[in-house]
């Protein structure tokens, strides 16, 4: 996955979804915070798509304590062919966590996986140039800079959508979404603003944040705003 358009992934803690998500999804995002032996799981995956890694940290709102065995468990997971991508947070990057995670980064792109940097407000929205700048700052240490807030009004959407035309237009690889129902649109809608990936779950009872559409009608939509752009 090198992320040059969107990219719909199925996100989940079972690749045992793979089939299911094969219809409309361009990919799989594996949250190891979640699963259950994700490295067995990986060791055991057949699937057609190409998987993205992530491994959540307790401070940026997963399930992984921040240790170094956090890390060790990313880096042997971009070893697995079917494993095209791995996330890291800006922070575990920038220095703000307790472990730098550069070489997870690394080790990916020892194995020809892109490095996705994400930030997350898991409580608001920041002005468009505060997300712009985080934006910013994410794009310098990975292939993708992501940012998912949490909107508390159609302003904070159209701050995030307004950040995301600016980095894009400017040739950054972004992904953008914000949290939350009075967010949820702007899964479709990002997309159109230079978007490069979107997370669903196959089975909307297992989604992995706050206002994810499920797999089928997140394809769907954007599909259907794509045509008419
Ligand atoms: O960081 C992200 C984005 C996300 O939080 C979302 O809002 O869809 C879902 C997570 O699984 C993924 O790692």
């Amino acid at each position: 996955m090198d992320f040059s358009s969107f990219t719909l992934l199925a996100a989940g803690s079972d690749l045992g979804i793979e089939p299911a998500a094969r219809g409309d999804a361009d990919g799989v995002e594996l949250r190891m915070d979640l699963a259950d032996a994700p490295l067995s799981q990986l060791d055991a995956y057949d699937g057609d798509l190409p998987v993205l890694v992530t491994n959540r940290a307790e401070w940026e709102g997963g399930e992984a304590a921040d240790t170094a065995e956090r890390l060790d468990a990313l880096e042997r997971a971009v070893e697995h062919d079917a494993v095209t991508a791995v996330d890291l947070e800006l922070a575990a990057l920038s220095g703000a966590g307790d472990h730098d995670a550069g070489r997870v980064a690394d080790r990916a792109r020892d194995n020809g996986a892109s490095v996705v940097v994400s930030t997350h407000d898991f409580e608001a929205t920041p002005d468009r140039d505060a997300i712009a700048d985080r934006l910013e700052d994410a794009c310098a240490y990975g292939d993708v800079g992501k940012m998912a807030s949490t909107a508390r009004s159609p302003d904070d959407v159209l701050a995030m959508l307004g950040a995301t035309r600016e980095l894009s237009a400017a040739g950054e690889r972004v992904a953008t979404m914000c949290m939350g129902e009075a967010g949820r649109h702007s899964r479709a809608v990002a997309p159109l603003y230079g978007s490069r990936i979107g997370y669903a779950p196959v089975d909307p009872a297992e989604a992995t944040a706050p206002g994810q559409y499920d797999l089928a009608t997140l394809r769907s939509l954007v599909e259907r705003l794509s045509s008419e752009s």
